[in-house]
């Protein structure tokens, strides 16, 4: 039957849903389990009644009422939830055609969109409102004249070239903390400050600049092993060491720590970072770096197998972003890399070096701290001083349990969140994001953050293909949209449309072609024909997730942060942490975050060094309203007071009533159905978009079920409705008895999520820049001693690995 549109074309079916299971041998196992099904079985066909959800009147397993079938199975019969729209008499046109179809055809159901939704469980007034005051930034640059760079102990030099060529005129407050601190004393330190605060020169000026005092006329004289010409070389020795959890944030650090290097070229800093063969690390430890940037994995390497790595000179080793590192389960190789540092400062005497501390001084940097980054800090920090950016919460004596300062958001970032039922997920990004983009210059680049990698390839071809069926041609063989060429990438923003497809640049013909290895028919970069407008004829969409390889990823990064076509970032928490991508006007958190500090690092890519900044989270009605309470501690005043809450409705009537046009009365609802159906015959017709919705639904289900214990009241994943999500990803109805492995076939609800929860227990990773994949699902095990607890960790994540291919979640 052609596809007239209508969602639900339910048949009542002869034929069972499943095939009886085969017992085979004669094993009392065997027979037991025999047993066991044909008891469960009599006992479904004695009680199963339509379970009536209270909350709405629908069915509560998704409207499906069971019917017993000839060999006595349950089968479905029609569902008739949606058919029963809550506005029967009136309705839009759309809506009124829909249901004069259904009468005709009995035996086809209509799902609306707008009807049998669970409703917001809080009321309007708890809910606060946008407070119109401006409020000042929180990690600007300290610009009132009484600190500078020189004031704090920085070198004129150096001071001068952060001025001339990096364009850093004053010290943000946890810099001004951090240099006065790390360039005149030598004890352990933990930076902890605010997103986008400048932790990064926080603690890599007072190096540079300790390193740079080696070389000042006279110091060197004395140390004839080290100076030929009265300056540092490049063989001078290690003396700091940095690391950090993924390849992209070393990348990061590496670039900026390059920057600042040009006023001192003779010091010299390098990468160890795996995605490149060893051989050429190796030559560039032998040929010597003064500062080496390293993930753990790939430095616990080289100090195992590289004889040429010396380390005994080493005064600075940082872990910047500490917490992260332990989640990902590095706490084993960093205990490791402490002690061979101390090994080796042991086996080879440390010369003294008048300027640089006489012991290895420990500096660890995060945003958010708990007590695992205490625990790490146990290893390798000793007597630390806690640096904050408000000098009222320096706390000398240790690391204090301040733990609201591990929740504060930067106090100019204007957060908000819209309740979504779960239909209408789909049509509400639609919609904010035509809304966000429909002026031109409102918003340049957003980010949106979605739960697994699976996800990511779903939303980024559903928004990346054409909607005109007849334009599959020109759209490739799959029907999604061709890499952007130099549109993208050339920055005049003025190409059109046709001649950015023509071209393909450089950076995308690698990403391409290193998505031939493992995807070949995934573009990371495409125009998106389904969401722009007049306005912004050009607007981008990149995706970007730990399964794709890592050159995809590395220039997917570098053609959004070059871009300067309005743009979108859709990716999972691999892009969280301390990436510093120029202009995010917008972080959209589709999914809700994993954990709090997961939040405050999403939301913090935006509202960075003083900038505006806005962050949108969409939340179910029912218990993922309770994560508002999370929202309000990120505010200073501690209630949130400006925390807006937003209408799906008016999101949707905004989105879809188009720039200037106001529709009549509920009109935007049947353009939001007719979007949705587009998709839904999309996902229907194209086999390979099926395939996509179907694994991104089952993929998003089980990470969800990873959110950490102490949320899980809000993100229970037993109480999701399996059937109205399914329309999240176009699909018209759950995949369970669409035989997509993992899954029952055709089990109820609350079964389907247990079995969903055993399987996620392996799920959703991260990767810690292609060396391996992580599990961090269980990152609030409670540790018992430390080594017990790294083996866990360890445990964990090969037990992840077995299963990352499987269940691609990045
Ligand atoms: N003193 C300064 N004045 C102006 N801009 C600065 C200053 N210091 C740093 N920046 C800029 O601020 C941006 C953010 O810096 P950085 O990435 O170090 O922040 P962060 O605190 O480490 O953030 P996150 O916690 O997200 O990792 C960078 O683009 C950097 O160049």
């Amino acid at each position: 039957m052609a596809d007239d549109g209508m969602l639900m074309n339910f048949s009542i079916g002869d034929a069972p849903l499943s095939t009886k299971p085969v017992f085979k041998g004669g094993r009392w196992r065997d027979r037991l389990i025999a047993k066991k099904v044909s008891q469960h079985r009599r006992q479904i066909l004695q009680t199963e009644k339509p379970r009536i959800d209270t909350a709405t009147g629908a069915n509560a397993s998704n409207g499906q009422i069971k019917a017993d079938t000839v060999d006595g199975r349950p089968a479905k019969r029609p569902k008739i939830d949606e058919v029963r729209n809550s506005r029967p008499k009136q309705g839009t046109a759309l809506q009124r055609q829909l249901r004069a179809q259904n009468k005709a055809k009995p035996q086809e159901v209509v799902s609306s969109l707008f009807s049998y939704n669970p409703s917001s469980t809080k009321s309007p007034a708890e809910t606060g409102h946008e407070d119109a005051t401006p409020v000042a930034p929180s990690n600007a640059p300290l610009l009132d004249g009484l600190d500078t760079f020189t004031s704090l102990g920085l070198s004129t030099s150096l001071a001068t070239h952060l001025l001339a060529k990096l364009n850093l005129k004053a010290p943000t407050a946890i810099q001004k903390a951090a240099i006065t601190q790390l360039v005149k004393e030598d004890s352990d330190a933990f930076i902890q400050a605010e997103t986008g605060s400048g932790k990064t020169l926080a603690y890599l000026l007072p190096i540079v600049q300790r390193i740079m005092e080696l070389s000042a006329p006279g110091t060197m004289s004395n140390f004839a092993k080290f100076n030929r010409d009265g300056q540092i070389h490049r063989d001078s020795g290690l003396f700091a060491i940095i690391l950090a959890p993924t390849r992209e944030l070393c990348k990061q650090i590496s670039t900026v720590l390059d920057s600042l290097l040009r006023c001192a070229n003779w010091i010299v800093a390098g990468t160890v970072i795996g995605g490149e063969k060893k051989k050429s690390e190796k030559a560039r430890l032998r040929k010597g770096l003064n500062i080496l940037v390293a993930t753990p994995g790939r430095l616990a390497d080289h100090l195992n197998n590289t004889e040429v790595l010396r380390v005994s000179n080493v005064r600075w080793l940082v872990l910047d972003e500490g917490d992260r590192l332990m989640e990902l389960g590095f706490e084993e190789e960093i205990r490791g890399i402490v002690e061979k540092l101390e090994q080796r400062n042991t086996l080879v005497k440390t010369v003294a070096m008048p300027g640089l501390p006489a012991r290895r001084t420990t500096v660890m940097c995060s945003a958010t701290m708990k007590m695992n980054v205490q625990r790490l800090g146990e290893i390798s920090l000793k007597d630390a001083v806690h640096l904050k950016a408000d000098p009222a919460d320096h706390d000398a004596e240790g690391v204090s349990e301040n733990k609201d300062s591990a929740f504060l958001a930067p106090a100019q970032l204007k957060q908000s969140y819209i309740v979504v039922p779960p239909k209408q997920r789909l049509i509400t990004l639609t919609a904010l994001l035509k809304r966000t983009f429909a002026r031109k210059g409102s918003v340049m680049k957003a980010i949106v953050f979605v739960s697994c990698a699976d996800s990511v390839d779903f939303h980024f071809e559903v928004f990346a293909r054409r909607e005109e069926r007849n334009d599959k041609e020109t759209a490739g063989v799959d029907g999604s949209s061709k890499v952007v060429g130099k549109g993208d990438t050339k920055d005049d923003g003025n190409s059109n449309q046709a001649e950015s497809k023509s071209v393909t640049t450089e950076t995308e013909d690698k990403a391409t072609n290193a998505n031939k290895k493992s995807k070949p028919d995934l573009p990371t970069v495409a125009l998106i024909p389904t969401l722009t407008s007049p306005a912004n004829p050009n607007l981008t969409l990149h995706k970007l997730h730990g399964s794709l390889p890592q050159p995809v990823r590395t220039a997917t990064l570098a053609a959004f942060a070059r871009s300067t076509n309005p743009s979108i970032l859709l990716c999972t928490d691999v892009a969280s942490r301390g990436l510093d991508l120029p202009n995010i006007d917008l972080v959209i958190e589709y999914d809700p975050p994993f954990s709090a500090d997961d939040h405050l690092h999403r939301i913090g890519r935006t509202a960075r060094v003083g900038r505006d900044g806005r962050a949108v989270i969409f939340l179910m009605p029912g218990g993922e309203e309770g994560y508002v309470k999370v929202l309000r501690k990120g505010y200073r005043d501690g209630v949130g007071r400006s925390l807006v809450r937003n209408e799906a409705d008016d999101v949707l009537k905004r989105g879809f009533e188009g720039s200037g046009v106001v529709t009549k009365g509920r009109e935007w609802e049947d353009k939001a159905t007719e979007w949705q159906l587009e998709v839904e015959r999309w996902v229907i017709e194209d086999k390979r978009a099926g395939e996509l919705a179907r694994k991104a639904y089952v993929s998003h289900v089980r990470a969800y079920a990873t959110h950490v214990v102490a949320e899980r009241e809000m993100f229970d994943v037993k109480v999701l409705h399996l059937g109205h999500l399914a329309k999240a990803f176009a699909l018209r109805d759950r995949p369970g008895k669409m035989g997509v492995p993992g899954m029952r076939q055709g089990a109820e609800g609350g079964k389907s999520v247990s079995r969903i929860q055993g399987i996620s227990r392996k799920d959703r990773s991260e990767d810690d820049g292609g060396d391996r994949k992580m599990h961090r699902a269980d990152h609030n095990v409670p540790m018992t001693d430390g080594q017990e607890a790294a083996k866990k960790m360890r445990a964990k994540m090969e037990e992840h690995m077995a299963a990352a291919s499987e269940f691609n979640i990045g």
